[in-house]
């Protein structure tokens, strides 16, 4: 993690937004900052995928302020939202099956001249993209339907590289993905922080975000509870915050010779939700 004494990234302050009688968040703060990956935490309904999608412009708040690199932003689209940096990637890919790698990676960027698509050049960005993201054995020209589940999660990643955004959203992005598969995003990750991107993630296994966050926030009742460097929290303490009140573990105690290398549960996964 890039520790940062400037400003956040991202500073999300007072957010609130109904759905019809739903609030689905009340007054909700939120901040990120460049070069770290922070995990929002919550049971179903916390308000995780609403505070998503006001930052990414989906939906547009009642009230509160949104703030990207010290500037005030409002989104009236996901276009301005991905316009000003920011780009998010949902468990259901946005790409286009019948279409090449490299079309869909260049789907977002603005034609050339006279309206027309430069093919090289977008292919040229497809192969530059996918090395960045390890994606070096995947064709530009590869039908995205002929490439299994976990290569089309990276062609995902690099087409949400193409804009070079700033802050980069994953929301149950890695559901989907086996093991080994999310492993690899993983390792992706950990090099977008490096190259000093702001990372949001969401998922509902444990044990990711024990290996993946550095920073931590757990929303409850559409609002924030706390916001906490990862590996500092018990399992229990956690979900305490998550469900607001006393949690007894379902796992049996670690004994000493059975020591955890992690500081959640290898195995868990937040209560009410299963993976
Ligand atoms: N389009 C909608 N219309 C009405 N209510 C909604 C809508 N979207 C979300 N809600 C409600 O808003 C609240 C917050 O939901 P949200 O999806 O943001 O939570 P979440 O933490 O992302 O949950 P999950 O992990 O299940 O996705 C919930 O009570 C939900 O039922």
């Amino acid at each position: 993690m890039v520790d940062s004494i400037a400003a956040p990234l991202l500073r999300m302050s007072g957010i609130t937004k109904h759905y019809g009688g739903v609030r689905a968040l009340e007054n909700a703060d939120f901040d990120a900052n460049r070069g770290t990956i922070h995990a929002l935490l919550g049971e179903n309904g916390a308000g995780k995928s609403t505070l998503i999608k006001v930052l990414s412009g989906v939906v547009q708040p009642d009230t509160g302020t949104i703030s990207l690199d010290g500037t005030p932003i409002e989104f009236a689209n996901p276009t301005e939202a991905n316009n000003a940096g920011i780009a998010c990637i949902f468990q259901e890919l946005s790409l286009l099956p019948d279409l090449s790698v490299a079309d869909n990676i260049g789907i977002g960027s603005p034609p050339g001249p006279f309206g027309l698509i430069n093919y090289r050049a977008q292919r040229r960005l497809a192969e530059e993209l996918l090395a960045r993201v390890g994606g070096d054995g995947i064709h530009p020209s590869a039908t995205v339907r002929e490439l299994p589940l976990s290569r089309r999660q990276i062609v995902e990643i690099a087409k949400a590289l193409a804009r070079n955004p700033k802050l980069l959203i994953l929301d149950e992005a890695t559901s989907a993905l086996t093991a080994a598969d999310v492993e690899k995003v993983f390792t992706l990750l950990h090099k977008l922080r490096e190259d000093g991107l702001a990372i949001i993630y969401i998922s509902h296994r444990m044990h990711e975000i024990a290996e993946l966050a550095d920073m931590c926030t757990v929303f409850r009742n559409g609002r924030k509870v706390e916001t906490f460097r990862a590996g500092t929290k018990s399992d229990n303490a956690i979900v305490e915050m998550m469900i607001g009140r006393e949690y007894k573990s379902v796992f049996p105690p670690k004994t000493e010779k059975s020591p955890s290398l992690l500081p959640f549960s290898r195995f868990a996964t937040f209560p009410g939700k299963t993976s």
